[in-house]
């Protein structure tokens, strides 16, 4: 590949694709010094804010410091939205000033942070005579992968060595009974494999790292909105997983991976993200202007020691959050690990006493691991209990509701123009427009995108059921005070979720 073509693709001396840096380079300059890119809060005159709002004219193709507001804004009202199982509050009819002044005027539409670069058509030919190559080249790296996979037994090792598994799939199997669990636990080991291989033989074609996160929250609407941004023609998430397609969102790198050194971290990173033959296909075939990719591990913001990491690895990666009330957010969390056959410890369905300390506090066990990985070296190999105890314990799935702690580390470490953050209720209001503000921010045309509504099973939705009232009072209390950081950490008095808003103040 010609030098000008690689550096490109990955980015003059981090890495980081040019796209990105481009736009955030752009959003950066902007800054109007306001947090998050959020403009200042008016919540005691949300009126008058929006007529204030309405009355900024924006310079073409330039993003002020109120068009980064309108970004974030406008992806950020009030309450959680309409579908939702029983414990959720329904959307108010008369929606809040607040959340009026939020809804994207057509002429207020964020202005995209900056174009994404695309290849100019020198590499688009270049690319397109080499493709053939390149293709033989992918299809030889599967055969090798196929054929050594089932003849090289210390492929095995090699796969477990390198890649994290997730926890859940030997719950899977062994649901299916010894024989069923059996075969399935060899087709997935060697699937696995396979995968791995391919990703590690192709990596000379794999020059990508992510230009934009979505960073989490785990059974925040992460899983729609990769799968909506991924079928705009610039985008493609992770290479994806075998075991389940609809997850090709989430690398798992940083629970898994990551190197000894920041170099040949970077190396095995790019292993997660789609060949220059996507790209191609892409830019040249499907005739978008730019390309980029994006990974949305969930789990990523649920764990201190990410941030750091992230951006080591991509100083100018934008991070898109998705916040949901933790209390709906942790019963979704469990009724997914239960339909997965995780053998969970407790249940949210059944009573609880008003001081069941379960429920009233952080475990101290989880509380002193997540105290070590926010202190954990970027290089250092992670604590064996992590996994269990990330997707096993009642202790960290309530952790992973703590948002404004966890945001912390990367708050400190990225820029405030790099974030956007996404209330659930909004996405669910409005989900084709929470895209679109999106692609703005991540500085990809918005008008390219087709809005498809999404299936109901790719929603990843694992059924309705009822949390006990006992225990949403227990969790509502518990996260009282964490939800009233985040909302002060966003500027703003109430999110719409239980036990915030003046009602329960
Ligand atoms: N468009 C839309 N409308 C309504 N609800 C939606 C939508 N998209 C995602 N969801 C709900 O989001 C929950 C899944 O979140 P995630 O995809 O982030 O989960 S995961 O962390 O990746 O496992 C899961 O929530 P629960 O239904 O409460 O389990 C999904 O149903």
């Amino acid at each position: 590949m010609p030098a000008s073509l690689h550096s490109r693709l990955v980015g003059p001396d981090d890495g980081t694709p040019g796209a990105g840096s481009n736009a955030s380079a752009s959003a950066g300059s902007s800054s109007g010094g306001a947090p998050f890119g959020v403009a200042p809060a008016h919540d005691a005159a949300p009126e008058a804010a929006a007529s204030e709002a309405a009355a900024v004219v924006e310079p073409e193709g330039a993003m002020s410091s109120s068009a980064a507001g309108a970004v974030a804004e406008g992806a950020m009202p009030a309450n959680d939205g309409p579908g939702r199982g029983p414990d959720e509050k329904a959307p108010s009819p008369n929606p809040s000033p607040w959340s009026h002044r939020r809804q994207p005027q057509p002429q207020q539409r964020p202005v995209a942070a900056a174009p994404a670069r695309g290849l100019s058509p020198a590499q688009r030919l270049a690319l397109t005579l080499a493709m053939p190559l390149m293709m033989m080249y992918c299809m030889a790296a599967f055969a090798v992968a196929w054929m050594s996979t089932f003849t090289v037994v210390p492929s095995y090792i090699l796969a477990q060595r390198l890649y994290w598994t997730c926890p859940f799939i030997p719950h899977i199997w062994r649901r299916l009974g010894p024989l069923a669990g059996f075969a399935a636990r060899i087709g997935f080991e060697s699937s696995h494999c396979i995968n791995i291989l391919t990703r590690l033989l192709t990596l000379p074609l794999r020059p990508h790292l992510p230009s934009f996160y979505i960073l989490g929250f785990p059974k925040c609407g992460t899983t729609s909105l990769a799968e909506h941004l991924r079928t705009h023609p610039g985008l493609s998430a992770t290479a994806g997983l075998p075991y389940h397609e609809a997850l090709a969102k989430e690398s798992h790198f940083f629970q898994g991976v990551y190197g000894r050194s920041c170099a040949s971290s970077r190396l095995l990173y790019r292993s997660c993200f789609p060949t220059v033959v996507t790209r191609w296909w892409h830019e040249v075939v499907r005739g978008a202007p730019a390309w980029m990719c994006f990974d949305a591990c969930p789990v990523n913001a649920c764990t201190p020691h990410v941030a750091e990491r992230i951006r080591r690895l991509t100083p100018d990666a934008k991070i898109v959050v998705m916040l949901r009330d933790p209390v709906p957010g942790v019963f979704s969390a469990e009724i997914m690990m239960r339909d997965m056959g995780v053998p969970l410890e407790w249940t949210l369905t059944e009573p609880v006493t008003p001081n069941d300390p379960r429920f009233t506090q952080i475990p101290a066990d989880v509380a002193s691991l997540w105290r070590e990985l926010a202190v954990l070296p970027h290089d250092a190999p992670l604590p064996y209990k992590l996994p269990y105890t990330l997707y096993n314990t009642l202790g960290a799935t309530l952790q992973c509701g703590m948002y404004a702690e966890l945001l912390q580390p990367f708050l400190e470490r990225f820029p405030r123009e790099s974030f956007m953050f996404i209330n659930f209720g909004d996405f669910v209001k409005d989900t084709e427009g929470v895209v679109r503000q999106v692609l703005d921010f991540v500085g990809l045309d918005s008008q390219s995108y087709r809005h498809v509504p999404l299936l109901p099973a790719m929603k990843n939705n694992y059924g309705s059921r009822r949390m006990h009232p006992s225990v949403k009072a227990a969790l509502t209390e518990l996260f009282r005070e964490p939800n009233r950081r985040v909302a002060a950490l966003l500027g703003r008095n109430d999110l719409g979720w239980a036990g915030m808003g003046p009602e329960s103040a």
